[in-house]
């Protein structure tokens, strides 16, 4: 496995002007050896761009691919020794689901015994040791993309194995269990992995380090917790958590904490940022509160939703809307009730221009 460094940009059109012809923005990235990333955005912000150049199937228009330090930008997939699995399953039906599997390892001419051993393994990991002798002609969608990730992990000697939104086609049920599995995986073998995809859930169980990526540009790389905790920029609050973070304009004055013509309480302890700026804190963060309480606002609810682990309370102040998760323990307030809100805890965070500030 290598250590893989980007240094580049990507339009795919000719004499690029602005930040809109890119594809991907200037970027300096490294992936190092044996981790699990994750890239995670939305449709069309350039996931698929960045992983086609890393495996060579795409040139990026300026700059270097690098893999352990060897400038790798001119060499074809296969000079760089990349596995990739794709959205949909890649296999050959008239093989038996064992010959599918040792098929990148006869290519590359291991010795039957190696293959025997390697393909033994992938498939007891994945749970297809008792189907290694079926054609795969008659095997259901979501086990022929099992093959197909197979047949990505088996070769111990690629410098990475890329998945882009190899889950797509998978049931829900075997998605929760391939994610997990696809985690042991690397825990075991030691691969340097890297998962595309847009789904959150996807990328917070899979990966031990996540780049979130918007419009070509990586706004945030981060483990699961970092990008809970302190989103570097407001689109990854917005992105991730389910509600995503609350976001409020507040103008700060010394300790004084404005927001939507009401004062707040100062924190605690710790010296806040000052001028205009934007508050966020994440739902799971605010507390439904009595009057007056240190750092709270006055909300109207608007809806209450019992969403099966929690209350999920959506409530107005003014022109804002702000979410809070509450214990299903507690008995939520009413639709049109008045209450409180806490925004001011340890975990608020406060944002200029869009990017994290403290
Ligand atoms: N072959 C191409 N020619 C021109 N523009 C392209 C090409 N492929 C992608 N693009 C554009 O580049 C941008 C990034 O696309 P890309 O496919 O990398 O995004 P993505 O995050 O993988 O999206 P998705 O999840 O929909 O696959 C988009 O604006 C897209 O329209």
């Amino acid at each position: 496995m290598a250590r893989i460094d980007l240094d580049l940009a990507h339009a795919y059109g000719p004499n690029p002007r602005s930040d809109d012809d890119y594809a991907l923005l200037p970027l300096r990235m490294t992936f190092e050896d044996s981790g699990a990333y994750a890239l995670l955005g939305p449709s069309g912000c350039g996931k698929t761009t960045m992983l086609n150049i890393i495996s060579g199937l795409i040139a990026p228009s300026e700059g270097t691919v690098k893999f352990d330090g060897v400038d790798r930008t001119a060499d074809t997939p296969q000079e760089r020794n990349i596995a990739q699995v794709f959205q949909f399953p890649v296999i050959y039906d008239t093989m038996t689901v064992g010959e599918n599997l040792a098929f990148p390892l006869k290519n590359r001419k291991a010795r039957p015994e190696q293959i025997r051993a390697r393909v033994g393994q992938i498939a007891e990991m994945l749970e297809l040791s008792g189907q290694l002798d079926r054609r795969a002609a008659g095997l259901s969608a979501d086990a022929k993309q099992k093959i197909s990730l197979g047949r990505g992990l088996v070769r111990p000697d690629v410098s990475a194995i890329l998945f882009d939104e190899p889950l797509t086609v998978i049931d829900p049920q075997l998605k929760w269990q391939l994610r997990r599995k696809l985690k042991e995986i690397h825990k075991e073998l030691k691969l340097t992995l890297i998962y595309v995809t847009h789904d959150q859930v996807e990328a917070l169980t899979f990966a031990e380090r996540i780049m979130v990526m918007s419009r070509g540009r990586v706004v945030q790389v981060g483990s699961p917790q970092d990008l809970f905790e302190r989103p570097a920029h407001t689109f990854v609050g917005h992105f991730i958590g389910s509600p995503g973070m609350n976001f409020l304009p507040v103008s700060i004055d010394g300790d004084a904490v404005t927001a939507a013509g009401h004062r707040l309480a100062g924190l605690a302890d710790g010296v806040l940022p000052q001028g205009e700026l934007k508050l966020g804190i994440r739902p799971e963060y605010t507390r439904v509160t009595g009057k007056g309480d240190a750092g709270s606002v006055p909300v109207v609810v608007e809806k209450v939703q019992n969403i099966g682990v929690c209350h999920l309370l959506t409530m107005r102040l003014g022109e804002h809307v702000l979410r809070a998760r509450i214990g299903l323990e507690q008995t939520p307030p009413q639709p049109g009730e008045t209450t409180h809100l806490a925004l001011l805890s340890p975990q608020t965070c406060f944002y200029r221009d869009e990017e994290l500030v403290q």
